[in-house]
């Protein structure tokens, strides 16, 4: 499948050592020996691990790759298979992806002059992509290759796409039904909760994550492990413990105190021009966010540095790729999904509550993007619901939207205040309600095989991918008039069976649980006659 001077075979390449991995695959710095030992990047991509027609469309995207010539877009030599394994040979760029820059150098993030002139770049990149009709799909800054000389690259096209994309375009929810997806903090609401799928504007919000990820070192939410970045559990501790690593984080019940002195900080760090386009980045309603040639005349580009300024301010004094790879990441892991971490733990008579997320709020002060969640129409009735659902939902940024997020934020407070009076009350019955299937998997998780337990983690993702879904359609402001039948009973269907899916599951996990307990019992009994 290459079309150009670099060979198709694997004995034509010395792998040199390991630069990088993703989800499925292993980056290599390699020789290509019969072109006078050229150094090139190779990507080693395991078919095993992928989605089954992944070649076909990596054969499809490199024809369509091979067409684009752009500086600031990285593309393939060539690619083959070697075995169960696709090789993508390509550039070498020395000073590897912003997302290792960031996590050896600056963890808190890089300077705003350097941002801007990163941001620039990606942007021709991406509005090149757009004019010839290709969307990227994977914005975010280990996307974003450096070379020694300061020289910009948006990496990923296509193949990324290919490996992670749904199966078809009519399987508008298959990202999370299938389990290679990568990780979901970039990826825009509409992709995420609706049926509307990918579209030019979902790029765009993914830029305007990354223009995040670079001014904090790290996309918002990324402290959650994925499927908890979409769906949250809250429990009291979760609020009260300000002193946990991983809670410390949730921007959206900081107390005041905090969120003063973080607003100050924010404040003092970064420009107007640079959060305003950050925040039209960040509207929730695609149509309202800017296209890639609008955002391009945005004033925070205007006075952009030359790429000699990151190699004096960035690259300099960078270890090494692979040096880097060898540190241990700056940021502690996540807590897995199927540790049934703490904020599981409703054993000890703590009230936890599962919630979707049904919108993104970003504040421009604190520059941060905050998760907003629905009101539980059950015990609250009142207006704040439709108001917020109006303003988040339908309206969107430029001068009027800075007024209307402020709105947005007031409305939140008065959220989280309900919703503390909620908890201090410590309903029981919303207790054992909420709690649901999620809760029967916290007590099991101990005893339980863990296969077991991710497959009933991604139900549950699921499941509240659809309900989101249903709900937003049903929802003030977002009428299924134009929704065809069709459709709906295809929805309705799917949710019967992922339910009875989930149904099957709880009755297999009870059943585990209950034989693990006559196992747990007859151990004890063996251990006690061995005592006596
Ligand atoms: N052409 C290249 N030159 C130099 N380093 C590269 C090159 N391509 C990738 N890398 C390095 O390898 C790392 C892993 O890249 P890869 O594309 O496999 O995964 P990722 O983008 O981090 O995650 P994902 O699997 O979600 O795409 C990058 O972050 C980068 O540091």
């Amino acid at each position: 499948m290459g079309s150009c001077m670099y060979p198709v075979e694997r004995g034509a390449y010395k792998l040199l050592s390991e630069i990088g991995n993703g989800v499925s695959a292993v980056v290599y710095k390699a020789q290509c020996l019969p072109l006078n030992s050229t150094v090139v990047a190779i990507k080693v991509i395991d078919l095993d691990r992928s989605r089954p027609n992944l070649l076909d469309d990596v054969r499809r995207e490199t024809k369509a790759m091979s067409l684009l010539s752009h500086p600031n877009i990285l593309t393939a030599h060539c690619s083959f298979t070697v075995g169960r394994h696709l090789w993508v040979v390509m550039p070498f760029m020395a000073a590897g992806s912003l997302h290792s820059i960031l996590s050896s150098s600056f963890p808190l993030g890089l300077p705003e002059p350097s941002i801007a002139l990163l941001l620039k770049h990606t942007l021709l990149a991406l509005h090149y992509l757009h004019a010839q009709g290709l969307l990227h799909r994977d914005i975010k800054a280990s996307n974003i290759l450096l070379d020694s000389n300061g020289s910009i690259k948006l990496a990923d096209f296509g193949v990324s796409a290919s490996i992670y994309e749904p199966l078809s375009s009519a399987a508008t929810f298959s990202p999370f039904f299938n389990d290679l997806v990568g990780t979901p903090y970039w990826m825009a609401p509409e992709v995420i909760h609706s049926h509307v799928g990918y579209g030019f504007k979902a790029d765009i919000w993914s830029f305007g994550i990354t223009a995040l990820e670079l001014a904090h070192g790290r996309p918002p939410l990324s402290h959650l492990p994925p499927s908890k970045s979409l769906v949250i559990r809250i429990t009291n501790r979760f609020r009260l413990n300000h002193d946990d690593h991983y809670h410390h984080h949730q921007y959206q019940y900081l107390d005041d105190e905090d969120a003063k002195k973080k607003n100050k900080k924010n404040k003092k760090k970064f420009s107007k021009a640079f959060k305003d386009m950050v925040a039209s980045c960040l509207v929730q309603d695609p149509s309202k966010r800017p296209s890639a040639e609008k955002l391009l005349k945005h004033p925070f580009f205007k006075t952009c540095k030359s790429p000699d300024h990151l190699v004096r301010h960035v690259l300099q004094g960078l270890p090494i790729i692979e040096e880097r790879l060898k540190e241990s990441p700056l940021h502690p892991p996540p807590p897995s999904s199927v540790d049934g971490d703490d904020d599981d733990d409703n054993g000890s008579g703590e009230v936890t509550k599962i919630r979707r997320i049904s919108g993104w709020n970003f504040n421009e002060d604190v520059f941060e993007l905050n998760p907003v969640f629905p009101c539980d129409k059950k015990e609250d009735p009142s207006p704040i619901t439709s108001s917020f659902y109006s303003s988040s939902f339908l309206e969107g940024g430029g001068k009027d939207g800075d007024r209307k997020r402020d709105d947005r934020v007031k409305v939140k407070e008065e959220e989280k205040k309900k919703d503390d009076e909620i908890h201090e009350k410590g309903n029981e019955e919303e207790e054992v309600e909420e709690v649901g299937l999620l809760g029967w998997k916290s007590r099991t998780a101990e005893t339980l095989g863990p296969e077991l337990i991710s497959l009933l983690n991604s139900l549950s993702l699921e499941k509240e991918m659809v309900m989101n879904l249903l709900e937003s359609c049903r929802g003030e402001g977002m009428g299924i008039g134009d929704w065809e039948e069709e459709r709906e009973q295809r929805l309705a269907d799917m949710v019967g069976k992922l339910q009875r899916t989930v149904d099957g599951l709880t009755i297999q996990l009870k059943g585990e649980s209950a034989k693990n307990a006559a196992l747990e019992k007859e151990l004890q009994g063996l251990k006690d006659k061995n005592l006596t």
